[in-house]
């Protein structure tokens, strides 16, 4: 909707008819977007060379287990000056990989040609039109500003950072953190723990990134603490009422079959356990969270495991922040 209303003719592919027809006859997603009514411009296909072919943008937002799967359908028909923009907020499952690590493989493309866009920005809104800012990150400045000129709008304030690492990390970490802000405040944890879980979520973010080559200045940034805030206090998030229907009593498995919605921020929790380990950092929320998630540990006990940690210092170990 935001390049469609910047003049692009938009071709936006989706794998179900039902969808496309929807948005092409009526202009609306009602299953995904309630009551927004989307531009002209949007041409809904299910014919992934109609909407790839010729596109001098591509844009990638399947959720991160579909990722790879959907790059490849559409290797075939990019062009080759097209530039690559994905706004998926996760890992690949299995290889933790990144995002732009996917694509570039897929799609047999340098990274002087792809973007990652992220930030602070739930579709409900941003369709609405309300203020909204992100950042597109890219090694190649050409490329990032191609995207900020694609997005920016008066009402979407499209930044450039040059920190692909720190930009996809943070934008998937911030889910786990998001997740234990809905157990948190479905079991009246209460304001003070928000406030470290926030704060202390920020520090094991910005020590795996950190460990990963990321700018550690990323993090104080809309696609670190912008987007961790928006998706720890929204009632848009996904990852938040996931963890508040977990507070609830319910299974994961009834959880993620009443959100009908992608949660990253499950699969994440075990990527970022490895990745933890692998970088040798330590992650104490993704570990309890890890826990609750797939072990069965009671939050309750999870957090007296938080509180009962050994005593430590608090900015020794969160370099950068
Ligand atoms: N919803 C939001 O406000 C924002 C979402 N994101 C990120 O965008 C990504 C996608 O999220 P949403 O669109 O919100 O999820 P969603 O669950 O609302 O929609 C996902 C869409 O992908 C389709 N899909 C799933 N598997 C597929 C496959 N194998 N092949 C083709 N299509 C497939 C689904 O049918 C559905 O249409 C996630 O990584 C999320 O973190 C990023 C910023 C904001
Ligand atoms: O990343 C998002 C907003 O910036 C969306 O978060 P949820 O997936 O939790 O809805």
């Amino acid at each position: 909707a935001v390049l469609a209303d910047n003049g692009f003719n938009v071709a936006l592919w989706s794998r179900n008819e039902a969808q496309t027809d929807e948005i092409n006859t009526h202009r609306t997603n009602s299953r995904y977007l309630k009551d927004a009514v989307l531009p002209s411009r949007i041409t809904a296909t299910t014919d992934m060379g109609q909407a790839v072919s010729g596109a001098e943008l591509v844009l990638f937002v399947a959720p991160s287990a579909a990722m790879r799967d959907v790059a490849k359908q559409a290797a075939p028909f990019l062009d080759a000056d097209a530039i690559v923009v994905h706004a998926t907020k996760g890992f690949e499952s299995g290889t933790y990989k990144r995002m732009t690590t996917v694509l570039s493989e897929e799609l047999s493309l340098g990274d002087d040609r792809l973007v990652v866009l992220s930030g602070p920005s739930h579709a409900e809104e941003v369709v609405r039109k309300l203020p909204t800012t992100v950042v597109v990150a890219s090694t190649s400045k050409e490329a990032a500003e191609r995207a900020q000129d694609a997005f920016i709008t008066n009402y979407f304030r499209v930044y450039t950072n040059k920190d692909v690492v720190g930009v996809e990390v943070a934008g998937a970490i911030k889910n786990i953190i998001a997740l234990g802000a809905g157990l948190t405040d479905g079991l009246g944890f209460g304001d003070n723990a928000k406030a470290a879980l926030l704060t202390r979520g920020l520090a094991e973010i910005s020590r795996l990134g950190n460990a990963m080559g990321a700018n550690p200045l990323t993090f104080a940034g809309l696609a670190g603490v912008g987007d961790l805030v928006v998706t720890c206090t929204s009632k848009h998030s996904r990852n938040w009422r996931a963890g508040s229907l977990l507070a609830e009593g319910l299974s994961l498995d009834d959880v993620l079959s009443q959100m009908g919605m992608v949660v990253e921020g499950v699969r994440t929790t075990s990527t970022a356990r490895e990745l933890s380990h692998q970088f040798g950092v330590e992650m104490p929320i993704t570990e309890q969270l890890y826990q609750v998630l797939f072990q069965q540990k009671t939050p309750r006990s999870a957090v007296e495991s938080l509180m009962g940690r050994g005593r430590t210092h608090e900015t020794e170990d969160t370099a950068g922040i």
